[in-house]
């Protein structure tokens, strides 16, 4: 039988557990680590059909980023470092619902789905995996899938998401985009950077020093490996290496949602800190001035301060090129009204998910997209590329644009990489973090969850800004949210989580906790919520 050896282990080694139907959520599957041995299993099997499909190598990373240690999930990763395809979402909820005996009959479906799949083909997949106990074990199970279909495995280890997003980019286009190691991808990063600031790493209210939140996790075992190659163009202090408990009190989601300074790092004054979450993809900066107030810097600070920096750079280097900022119904006004009014960039409003983000950036020449939690990059056309890489020969703006690209890792959000991008425009600028976030100040917010027996009932429409059913319940939103000045308020169902979240913003704490507040007793009453009634 075609793929019979597939049902054969997985009867034999990775037995399905649960009966519950799952689904590819917003960043893969995701729950309990315990549950998860024979979904790995098979996107190991569906990983090597991805990459007969498209003769390219597929990675398969093992992680729940940000969420707590005992969780653990499976992302895959396109050949040019893209967000598996939308069609192989769909491929990958059938095979992980099917039954053992099915696993055959649900992979030859899927082959002649995607035109016809040689089951002798090559395949090679790339794996990394996050510092998670259970991480190693769900490797070998990948592993296994991978074999089992007849496929081959390189395993990258404990690597950063983005790392192994790099490295199957670049071994895929042959090494143009960098060098397909974890090396490769320090060095590349590294001495863009160190030629940034060649005439010195000081500059104004600039100086080279952050304090590094690693959240106990991968974060900061790259960091700490990257930090030999980045020499004296920034000093680093490492906190939260990995004596705590990973994500628990600390780290980028932490920083964000509660926003409080991360446990594990000392309260210095004026310093600014650098928060990644559990697999590197997300970064978050916090600081406390010298009048012991504290601030934080989310990704809507990041990518207004990177949106209105290559503005300035376009304008002088004369290169005419379409920049546009991609942010969430997440995003606080204030930052949309910022880059809008005052920097005069266009913004577009995507669905929750990098790969929404990402799919609208491209529709510009630089394409700017970040969620508000801190995860996102810069991507560039072909067109920008060239124009930029020609015009840096003869001007200086056009030469400061192009090492500037070499600092980002386009083929996802990065932590390390954002953070330098961030160190490059704050050095460029002479600022302080103080300088750079009194840009525009936040308006005040507040996320909220409500568990609501089936969260399926909420649908949404305009990139998630209208809630479409229950019917009415976008009325009452309506109607709460007329009672607050600059209020804004909307629901979505988790992609990550079953819950349905609540998000918030008024002109003072007080009107945004209570907007939460009332929005959040609308959908517990109109949706279905059980248990407690929503709280702060
Ligand atoms: C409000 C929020 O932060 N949502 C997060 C969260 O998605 P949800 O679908 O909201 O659970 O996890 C996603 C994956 O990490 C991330 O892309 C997204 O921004
Ligand atoms: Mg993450």
């Amino acid at each position: 039988m075609v793929y019979g050896e597939a049902v054969q282990v997985a009867k034999a080694k990775y037995p399905k557990s649960v009966t519950k139907t799952i689904k590819y959520g917003t960043a893969g599957f995701r729950t309990k680590a315990d549950e998860l041995d024979f979904i790995m299993y098979r996107m190991g099997l569906l990983a090597t059909l991805r990459a007969r499909d498209t003769k390219a190598v597929i990675g398969v990373m093992i992680t729940a980023s940000h969420n707590p240690e005992p969780d653990n999930g499976v992302k895959l990763i396109d050949p040019m470092g893209e967000m598996l395809a939308p069609a192989w979402e769909a491929h990958a909820t059938t095979l992980a619902n099917a039954t053992d005996d099915g696993i055959a009959e649900a992979m030859a479906t899927i082959a002649k789905e995607a035109g016809g799949i040689k089951e002798d083909e090559k395949a090679l997949v790339f794996v990394g995996r996050d510092t998670r106990p259970s991480s190693d074990r769900l490797r070998d199970a990948v592993v296994a899938g991978v074999k089992a279909a007849g496929g081959e495995v390189k395993d990258f280890g404990v690597v950063s998401t983005p790392i192994l997003h790099f490295v199957v980019t670049c071994h895929n286009d042959g090494g143009q985009y960098g060098e397909p190691t974890e090396e490769g991808y320090y060095k590349k990063i590294a001495q863009a950077f160190a030629k940034l600031r060649v005439s010195g790493a000081s500059r104004g209210s600039y100086e080279p020093t952050i304090l590094f939140d690693g959240a106990n996790g991968v974060g900061a075992i790259m960091m700490e490996r990257f930090i030999p190659y980045l020499g004296d163009s920034i000093k680093s202090t490492m906190y939260n290496k990995g004596e705590g408990v990973l994500n628990h009190l600390c780290g980028a989601d932490y920083v964000k949602v509660q926003q409080k300074w991360p446990e594990g790092v000392p309260q210095a004054q004026n310093s600014r800190c650098v928060s990644v979450d559990g697999d590197a993809d997300r970064v978050i900066y916090s600081f406390i001035d010298k009048n012991g107030k504290y601030s934080m810097l989310d990704g809507d600070k990041i990518a207004t301060l990177v949106a209105g920096y290559f503005q300035e750079l376009l304008k002088a280097s004369g290169l005419t090129l379409k920049l546009g900022l991609v942010q969430t119904a997440y995003a606080n006004g204030a930052s949309t009204a910022y880059i809008t009014e005052k920097l005069g960039v266009p913004v577009a409003c995507a669905k929750t998910g990098v790969k929404h983000l990402h799919h609208v950036a491209l529709q510009f020449d630089i394409g700017v997209y970040f969620e508000a939690n801190g995860h996102g990059t810069v991507i560039f056309s072909k067109n920008a590329r060239e124009a930029i890489r020609n015009a840096a020969q003869a001007n200086e703006s056009a030469q400061k644009l192009s090492q500037v690209m070499d600092v980002i890792n386009e083929t996802v959000g990065d932590a390390i990489s954002d953070m330098l991008l961030v160190e490059t425009v704050l050095h460029a600028r002479g600022w302080s973090i103080e300088d750079w976030n009194s840009a525009y100040a936040d308006l005040p917010n507040r996320q909220m969850k409500v568990t609501v027996a089936d969260r399926a009932v909420i649908t949404t429409t305009d990139a998630e800004r209208v809630c479409v059913t229950p019917a009415g319940l976008q009325d009452t939103i309506n109607s709460i949210v007329a009672n607050y000045p600059n209020g804004r308020s909307f629901v979505r169902p988790s992609g990550t989580e079953d819950i349905v979240r609540v998000y918030a913003e008024a002109s003072t704490q007080e009107g945004a906790d209570n907007l939460a507040i009332a929005v959040g007793n609308a959908v517990y009453e109109q949706a279905g919520g059980v248990g407690d009634r929503p709280k702060i």
